[in-house]
């Protein structure tokens, strides 16, 4: 991975400079400017991963460089420094979403500890710089950027596509870029979940049926396969499919026709068929719960979504999308590495829903870590302890230590203490340490 790039802002060009050659010995790459508006010239034309600037400066200064900086570079983490380190700078600086805060003189350790910190969730969101969008596919990472490349290049062709993955990896929005990218664009584009539809009603759903075929069929219905004519079928969760009503479809993609429930009629239909599932369909082949023959007829393509977790740099870039959709707000630093920490069982669909929630719990601009915590599944932020608890858990780590200093020996314990023994075995009692 490529070294880590520091903007330093200060007016003081010496000071700068000197700070600059401390930087770089700590290893990053480090450029300086010396006003804030050469600050963001310098920011649109090359890329930082962190802005360190001083606070007072003539003309535009650092907090007017900051605000300019969230607008126009969303996520990019800010560091203040001042020579006036007062706490209500730091309280403001803080709350408006800085990264961090330094006090001038500066502290070589507290330097490097700060860029530490401030740099490891950006790092792992930026090792792929650049992102793109396929017909309502959105991503950052190199995993995806392959495979938009494979779905551009499929969308031309007839052949259809199994599209696998976890849950909520995004097949559906998958096989609708598909579709739109392709020949059939101008065509519909009809989806079913094959598990979502009782086995009974499938063949109807799919095929149609004609008035009077069973009970309750009070008239004609077109199936969704000559409804997708001139488009694209995407048959969600096909494993789900009853193995009867597989042959069906396999004569469908063998012959081109179908033909309603009840009809003697079959009618030709052009429809590219694409299918998903989340379960190993070659596994329910293997065991016999898949037709084979249907499986290669429907496989003639595959491509597989990989896991959120697997595509870390998306985190962060889904994540913005999400809730630019959703509001004028942004994650403070230690909230996007919550998020990037996160494994993501439901994947992207989670993480959208976790993102409304989070903007459905901040009334500020700014999303804190607590709040994305707090709509992680077993994140909940850790409860900060009463007065009661904290002085009980303070007495226990206390009389511990003092028992241990002496030993175990309660009557110098108690001395050290500068308690009564009787009162000091009470408080061993209580806190229920063996003597
Ligand atoms: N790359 C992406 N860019 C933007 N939104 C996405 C992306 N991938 C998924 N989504 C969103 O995540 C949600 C889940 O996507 P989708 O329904 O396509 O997943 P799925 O893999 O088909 O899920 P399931 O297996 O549960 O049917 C949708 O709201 C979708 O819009």
């Amino acid at each position: 991975m490529s070294l880590a790039r520091i903007l330093v802002v200060d007016d003081d060009v010496d000071f700068s400079e000197l700070l600059a050659i401390r930087i770089g010995s700590f290893g990053y790459e480090v450029s300086t400017a010396h006003r804030a508006t050469l600050a963001l010239q310098q920011l649109e034309q090359q890329h930082f991963d962190l802005v360190l600037t001083d606070l007072r400066m003539a003309n535009m200064d650092g907090m007017a460089l900051f605000t300019e900086i969230r607008k126009r570079f969303a996520g990019l983490p800010v560091v203040m420094m001042t020579a006036h380190g007062s706490i209500p700078d730091a309280v403001q600086a803080t709350q408006q979403g800085m990264a961090g805060f330094l006090t001038k003189p500066i502290d070589t350790q507290a330097l490097q500890d700060t860029l530490a910190t401030c740099l490891k969730g950006r790092q792992q969101a930026t090792l792929s710089q650049q992102s793109g969008e396929f017909y309502g596919l959105y991503y950052q990472s190199e995993a995806m950027h392959q495979l938009a490349h494979k779905l551009a290049t499929l969308a031309q062709s007839h052949a259809n596509v199994l599209i696998q993955g976890e849950s909520g990896t995004g097949k559906e929005v998958t096989a609708n870029a598909i579709h739109r990218a392709s020949q059939m664009a101008g065509g519909p584009f009809v989806a079913i979940n094959c598990g979502a539809v009782p086995a009974q009603l499938l063949e109807s759903e799919l095929f149609g049926h004609v008035k009077g075929a069973f009970t309750g069929a009070t008239q004609d219905k077109l199936g969704l396969v000559q409804s997708a004519d001139r488009g694209t079928l995407f048959l969600d969760e096909i494993a789900d499919m009853p193995l009867e009503l597989q042959v069906k479809l396999l004569r469908v993609l063998q012959e081109r026709k179908v033909r309603p429930v009840g009809s003697q009629h079959e009618s030709k239909i052009n429809v590219r068929f694409l299918s998903a599932s989340h379960k190993d369909l070659w596994q329910a082949v293997q065991q016999g719960q898949f037709r084979e023959d249907l499986y290669y007829r429907l496989n003639v393509v595959s491509v597989t979504l990989p896991a959120l977790r697997e595509r870390p740099q998306d985190i962060p870039y889904l994540a913005n999308h999400f809730l630019h959709k959703l509001a004028d707000k942004q994650f403070a630093p230690a909230a996007m590495t919550a998020l990037l920490n996160y494994r993501w069982p439901g994947n992207i669909r989670q993480l959208s829903n976790v993102i409304e929630h989070c903007v459905a719990l901040t009334a500020g601009k700014l999303i804190s870590e607590n709040t994305v915590r707090a709509a992680l599944p077993g994140q909940q932020a850790e409860e900060f302890p009463g007065l009661n608890d904290a002085k009980r858990q303070f007495e226990l780590d206390y009389i511990k230590k003092v028992m241990s200093l002496c030993q175990g020996n309660v009557a110098e314990a108690a001395k050290l203490a500068k308690r009564n023994r009787s009162d000091f075995y009470k408080l061993l009692k209580k806190h229920n340490i063996p003597c």
